[in-house]
C-alpha cells in the first residue's frame, strides 16, 4: 500500500511531457471521478473524498502511512499537511456503503477491516501465490501479491471499486518485444516463446509483423512463425499489417487476426511507416475493408498518445481524432500507445477522457512503455477509468526501432502481479509466464526487465541455496 501510495504521489510530479493539458483537478491529485469542467476540489483520493477518508474508522492507519512518507507532495495532494489530518471515529457505515459511478460502472466496497488485513499481510508469514509459492516457503517472511481472504473479489474497496473484475492481457513480447533486437532471433526460438506464452494462459499473444523486412529485419520470418503456430490452442495470435500487401501475406500464412498501426504524431507516422497520418488512415481503410470481407478482426494501434520523440507533447484531441477514425473504419479494439513511456497519470487521464468521448470504453486498450517507470501507475489509472485490456511484454522486452530512446513495454509479469494483487482475474499463471520470460532472457543473454520476475527468482535462489 505504501509503495502504491508513494508511486501515486510521485506521479503528480511533472515529467517532460506532462503538464499543460492538465486541468486543475487532475493537478490536485487524481480527482478524476468528477465530470469535466466541474469546480476543482483537490480532496479526492481515488474518488474518495478526503472527508470520508477522515471519517473512516481505520483512517489512523492511512494517517500513519502519510506521516511516515514525509513527502511534501502529500500535503499538496490533499490540501492538508500530513500532521493536520485528524481522525473521526464514527462514520464507517457511510464509508462502507458509498458507491461511485464512473462511466456507468458501479462497485461495492471492501470490508471495513480491509486495512487490518493489509497490515496483517505485511507482517505475517503467509504463502506466496501464483504457482511460485514453493520458492518462498523457507523465507522468514512470506508475502502475498494479493489479499488472501476468500471474499477478496466479492467485496471491493474505495481504492479499486471502478476496476474491472477481469483484465485481458495482450502479450506483445514476440512482436513489439523482439522487433527492436539487433541480433536476429532464430525462428525456432520465437515459436517456442509464443508457445510458452500461450501455455501460461495469456488470451492474446501478438505473434509478429508483416512489415517490410528492409524496415524491420528481425521480423522477416513472419510467414514461418505464423505457419508454425497454426495448431497452437488457447490463445489468439494477431499480427501487425501496415498495408494491403502485409495483410494479404498475413492471411495467406494463416493469420486470423490483424492489427494496423497509426500515430497521433505526424512526424512519428512519417518515420515509422513513411506516410502522413491521413495517408495511413486511407491505407488502413483498405485493410479494414478487406478484413471485413474475410471476417477478420482488426485491432488499431495509435502511437505517441501522450508524447512523441520528434514533436514532444501530443494533445489529447489529436489522439481522439485518430481513435474516432479507427473506430469508424471498424476496428474491434483500439490500443493507445505511449510509445516512449513519458506519460504519467497526469497526462494519460486527460488523453483517455478525450478518447472516451468518441470511443466506448469496452473498445479501448492501453499500451505503456516503461521508460520513466510510470507504466503501472498509468495502467492503474486506466483501470479506474474502466479500461479492461492491457498490453504488455514478457520480461519488459521491447522498444520501437523508430522511436529513439523508447524502452521496453511494461513487463507482463509485473502487470499480472499487480492485477492479481488487486484481486483482478487474468487467467494467467505467473509461474508459467516466468518460465517463458526466463527462456527468452537466457536466449538474449540479459536479465529480465521485470521486477516481479527478478524478485521471485531471487526467492527461488535463496530457497535452493538452503537445501
Ligand atoms: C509501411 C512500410 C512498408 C512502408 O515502406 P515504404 O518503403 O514506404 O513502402 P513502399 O510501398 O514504397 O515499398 C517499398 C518496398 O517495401 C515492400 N513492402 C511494402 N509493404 C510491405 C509489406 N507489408 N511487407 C513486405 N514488404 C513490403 C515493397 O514491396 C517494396 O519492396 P521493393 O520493391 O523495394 O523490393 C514500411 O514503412 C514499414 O514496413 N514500416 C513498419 C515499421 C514498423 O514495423 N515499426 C514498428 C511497429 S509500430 C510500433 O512499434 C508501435 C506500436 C504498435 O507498438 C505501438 C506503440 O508502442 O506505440
Amino acid at each position: 500500500m505504501h509503495a502504491l501510495f508513494s508511486s501515486l504521489v510521485t506521479n503528480t510530479k511533472q515529467a517532460p511531457f506532462s503538464g499543460s493539458s492538465l486541468s486543475n483537478h487532475h493537478r490536485a491529485g487524481l480527482g478524476f471521478f468528477k465530470t469535466r469542467g466541474s469546480k476543482p476540489k483537490p480532496t479526492k483520493f481515488f474518488g474518495c473524498s478526503l472527508n470520508k477518508m477522515l471519517k473512516a474508522k481505520k483512517f489512523d492507519k492511512f494517517r500513519a502511512l502519510f506521516n511516515s512518507s514525509n513527502d511534501p507532495q502529500l500535503g499538496r495532494l490533499f490540501n492538508h499537511r500530513p500532521h493536520s489530518i485528524k481522525r473521526c471515529q464514527d462514520c464507517s457505515d457511510e464509508y462502507r456503503s458509498e458507491t461511485l459511478l464512473w462511466r456507468k460502472q458501479q462497485r461495492k466496497m471492501w470490508p471495513v477491516n480491509f486495512l487490518d488485513h493489509t497490515y496483517t499481510n505485511l507482517n505475517q508469514n503467509i504463502r506466496l501465490h501464483d504457482h511460485v509459492r514453493d520458492a518462498s516457503y523457507s523465507l522468514k517472511r512470506h508475502y502475498s501479491s494479493h489479499y488472501t481472504d476468500k471474499s477478496t473479489r466479492g467485496l471491493t474497496n474505495k481504492l479499486s471499486k471502478s476496476i474491472p473484475e477481469f483484465v485481458k492481457i495482450v502479450e506483445v513480447g514476440p512482436r513489439d518485444g523482439l522487433q527492436n533486437e539487433k541480433n536476429i532471433v532464430p525462428t525456432a526460438v520465437k515459436i517456442k516463446l509464443i508457445k510458452l506464452l500461450a501455455s501460461s494462459g495469456l488470451p492474446v499473444v501478438e505473434a509478429t509483423s508483416f512489415v517490410s523486412p528492409k524496415w524491420v529485419p528481425q521480423l522477416a520470418d513472419a510467414k514461418e512463425v505464423v505457419q508454425a503456430i497454426q495448431n497452437v490452442e488457447g490463445a489468439r495470435f494477431p499480427v501487425l499489417t501496415p498495408n494491403l500487401k502485409g495483410f494479404e501475406a498475413a492471411v495467406a500464412a494463416g493469420a486470423r487476426e490483424v492489427a494496423i498501426f497509426a500515430s497521433a504524431s505526424e512526424s512519428f507516422s512519417k518515420s515509422n511507416i513513411n506516410c502522413s497520418i491521413e495517408d495511413s488512415l486511407t491505407r488502413y481503410r483498405d485493410v479494414s475493408l478487406a478484413s471485413k470481407e474475410l471476417s477478420i478482426p482488426v485491432r488499431g494501434y495509435i502511437s505517441c498518445v501522450v508524447g512523441c520523440p520528434l514533436e514532444g507533447m501530443v494533445s489529447p484531441s489529436r489522439v481522439a481524432h485518430v481513435a474516432k477514425q479507427l473506430s469508424d473504419m471498424g476496428c474491434s479494439e483500439i490500443s493507445l500507445g505511449d510509445t516512449i513511456g513519458v506519460g504519467t497519470p497526469g497526462t494519460v487521464i486527460p488523453m483517455l477522457e478525450a478518447v472516451l468521448d468518441v470511443v466506448t470504453v469496452d473498445k479501448l486498450a492501453v499500451h505503456f512503455h516503461d521508460t520513466y517507470g510510470q507504466a503501472l501507475s498509468n495502467i492503474f489509472a486506466s483501470l479506474q477509468m474502466g479500461i479492461s485490456t492491457v498490453d504488455s511484454s514478457v520480461s519488459g522486452l521491447g522498444g520501437c526501432p523508430y522511436a529513439k530512446g523508447a524502452s521496453g513495454n511494461v513487463a507482463t509479469e509485473d502487470v499480472v502481479y499487480m492485477l492479481h494483487g488487486l484481486g483482478v482475474k487474468t487467467n494467467v499463471d505467473l509461474g508459467r509466464l516466468m518460465v517463458a520470460g526466463d527462456f527468452i532472457c537466457k536466449h538474449l543473454g540479459r536479465p529480465s526487465g521485470s521486477k516481479t520476475a527478478i524478485a521471485l527468482s531471487r526467492s527461488t535462489t535463496a530457497q535452493a541455496s538452503k537445501l
